[in-house]
Formats: structure tokens, C-alpha cells, sequence
């Protein structure tokens, strides 16, 4: 193990790790020490701007008020003994791909940085946020053989995020009031639920059509490539680090939220050895319990879609990476 002169500091406050200090990475950063979480370690393989962007947070610190440390850092070593590791490191896609295009690229960076940040931070809990979500999230925990309450995908709180706000849109009320579940795989599959969706407790089924609300629902399975096609240099980046936010939130402060979240499922939603979307419960131990909602056959098959796609790709991935090491 290399020294670090940061792994040698007393340790008062919990500390997160997020690999990949783009976009989303060190927005999250941002967040989680301007909302007083944690210390953060960004860690990005480009020599320089890790500690360029971890120095400029700092220096908001007596602005922002809050006291946490961010450091920005090439070396793994800096990044042990963490009590959370997001690993948000890969390519985004362009205008025209989709999250699938990014499959190869991106496999072999998260099962890097998974199996680095292993060896530093095994008792850690892992969120997984890169694409193509679902298949790096299990690509992650092969490479790791973490546990399956210690390692997650995020995609479904940012998916339910843009399905609310497009029923506030719609119908000119405050976000605040608009609950939404958006199940299964991130990708054009995407479940969408509105019959759990509700204004201040009213279904949104009594308050919207039926053609309104399958116009919504199809513009939050595309919610992604929207920006995309409008940003043209990168993807979304704002909301995610939220929605990220959001999840690490609720395990280090042990809230037991119920968010949708990419999680292993053996036999729940009678499905088997696969991540996809569900309502998991979380807090300080990480995935605390899978919800199993009562769905309809509609939505079950909608279900056993998204993950019979996601296996399809995880099958492509392995059967490419063992040819390569052959
Ligand atoms: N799950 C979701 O809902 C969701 C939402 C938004 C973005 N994403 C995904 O998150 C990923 C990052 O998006 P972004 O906008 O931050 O991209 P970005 O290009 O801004 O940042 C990616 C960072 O990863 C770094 N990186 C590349 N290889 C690395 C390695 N081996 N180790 C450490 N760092 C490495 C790059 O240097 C770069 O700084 C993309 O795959 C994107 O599709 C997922
Ligand atoms: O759309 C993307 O590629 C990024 C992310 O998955 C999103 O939904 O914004």
C-alpha cells in the first residue's frame, strides 16, 4: 500500500468516496458537503483536476458554511476506510447512442474501480450510478462479491424525479405534492408506475386522462435522451447527483427512505440473479428490505423485460471479456 498523507488523519466525520470526478461526480461532491454529509474523496484518473476541483470546494466552505473536507486524489490509498464508495466513472453517452452503446467502454472502468476501491474500503457501501446502470451495477458486485444489501444501482429516484415533474408540469402544481415509483431497468423499458402515482395523496389517474398520462410516462422513459439531444456535449448531470445524493443521505443518517433502486433480487418480483429497479428500504446497513409491491401481470411482464434485456447484456459483456483473457 502506497502512503498517503491523508489516510494518516484522525477520522471524525464519515467519509464518501466517489470515483469519477466529471459531471455527476463532482457535482455529487458538491452536495453531499454543501448539505453537511461527509467528508468526500473525488477520485479521477486525470492527474490534476481532482484536487483542482476538490481545493475550489473547499475554498466555498466559510461561504457555504459547512466544515467538511473534500480531497481530490489519482491514488486509491487516499480513499480508504470509506463508509460509502459512488462509483460515477465512464463515459457518457452522445447525441443518437443509447445507454447500451456504452456497455464495453464502461465495463472494464467499473469493474476497475470496483475492485480498487474494494481493497481500500471493503466494509464500504457501494452505489453504482454510470451506464449502462443495470449491467455495470451487477458488473460491480461480481467483481467485488459484496454482499447484496452493501451494493446498489441509482437510476430509479432520478427516473421517479423527472416522472413528478412532469406531472407538476402538467397539471401547475408543486413538485413537493407529486409522488411517483419508477421501477425496473434505466433504458427505454422503464416502468413507470401511475397507479402509485399521487398529488397530495390523489391518484394521478383521477386527475389526468389516460392519454395524458401515457404521453408522461414516454417522455420520462426518454427523460435522459431529452437532455441529451439538447446539452449535444454530455448527459444529465444536475439531477442525478441528487438523486445519488438522496440515497447516500439516507444511509448515513439511517432515515429509512423507501426509494426505487437498482438491487439483486432472488426470486422477489419472481425474479432471479439480476439487478433491476425496486423499492428498497434504506439505511445504515445499506439495502434494509426490498419492497415487493402488488403489481399487476402488465407490470410484472414489464418487469421480466427490462431484466431479461439487462441479462442479454450482462451475457454479451462476459462472453467479450473472457474472450479477451483467453
Ligand atoms: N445512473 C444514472 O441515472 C446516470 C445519470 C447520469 C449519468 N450517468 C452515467 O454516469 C457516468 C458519468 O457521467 P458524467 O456526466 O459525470 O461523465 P463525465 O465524462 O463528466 O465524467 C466521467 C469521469 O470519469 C472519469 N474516468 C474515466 N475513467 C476512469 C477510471 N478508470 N477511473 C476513475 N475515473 C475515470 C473521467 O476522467 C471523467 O472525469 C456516465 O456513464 C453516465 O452515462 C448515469
Ligand atoms: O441519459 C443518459 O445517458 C444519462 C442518464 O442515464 C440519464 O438518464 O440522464
Amino acid at each position: 500500500m502506497s502512503y498517503s498523507p491523508f489516510s494518516q488523519i484522525k477520522r471524525h466525520s464519515p467519509r464518501v468516496t466517489v470515483i469519477g470526478a466529471g459531471k455527476v461526480g463532482s457535482t455529487l461532491a458538491q452536495r453531499i458537503a454543501e448539505k453537511n454529509l461527509a467528508d468526500v474523496v473525488l477520485l479521477d484518473v486525470v492527474e490534476g483536476m481532482p484536487r483542482g476541483l476538490a481545493l475550489d470546494l473547499m475554498e466555498a466552505r466559510g461561504i457555504e458554511l459547512h466544515n467538511r473536507r473534500i480531497i481530490g486524489t489519482t491514488d486509491y490509498a487516499d480513499t480508504s476506510d470509506s463508509d460509502i464508495v459512488v462509483i460515477t466513472a465512464g463515459f457518457p453517452r452522445k447525441p443518437g447512442m443509447t445507454r447500451d452503446d456504452l456497455l464495453l467502454t464502461n465495463a472494464k472502468i467499473v469493474m476497475e474501480a470496483a475492485n480498487k476501491s474494494m481493497s481500500y474500503s471493503p466494509d464500504a457501501i457501494y452505489i453504482v450510478v454510470t451506464n449502462p446502470l443495470d449491467v455495470m451495477t451487477y458488473l460491480a458486485w461480481q467483481a467485488t462479491g459484496l454482499p447484496r444489501d452493501r451494493i446498489m444501482g441509482m437510476a430509479g429516484v432520478l427516473d421517479s424525479a423527472r416522472f413528478e415533474t412532469f406531472i407538476a408540469m402538467e397539471l401547475g402544481v408543486c413538485s413537493l405534492d407529486v409522488k411517483a415509483m419508477v421501477l425496473g431497468s434505466h433504458g427505454d423499458l422503464m416502468v413507470p408506475l401511475p397507479r402509485y402515482a399521487t398529488v397530495n395523496g390523489i391518484p394521478i389517474t383521477e386527475l389526468l386522462d389516460a392519454a395524458t398520462i401515457e404521453r408522461l410516462v414516454q417522455r420520462t422513459r426518454n427523460g435522459g435522451a431529452e437532455i441529451v439531444e439538447l446539452m449535444q456535449t454530455g448527459s444529465a448531470f444536475y439531477t442525478p447527483a441528487s438523486s445519488t445524493c438522496v440515497m447516500v443521505e439516507s444511509i448515513l443518517l439511517n432515515q429509512s427512505r423507501l426509494l426505487p433502486v437498482a438491487a439483486y433480487l432472488q426470486g422477489e418480483y419472481g425474479l432471479n440473479d439480476i439487478f433491476t429497479g425496486v423499492p428498497c428500504r434504506l439505511g445504515s446497513s445499506g439495502i434494509e428490505e426490498i419492497m415487493e409491491l402488488k403489481l399487476t401481470d402488465a407490470e410484472i411482464d414489464a418487469l421480466h423485460t427490462c431484466a431479461h434485456e439487462v441479462r442479454k447484456n450482462i451475457t454479451r459483456a462476459q462472453e467479450i471479456f473472457a474472450a479477451v483473457s483467453r
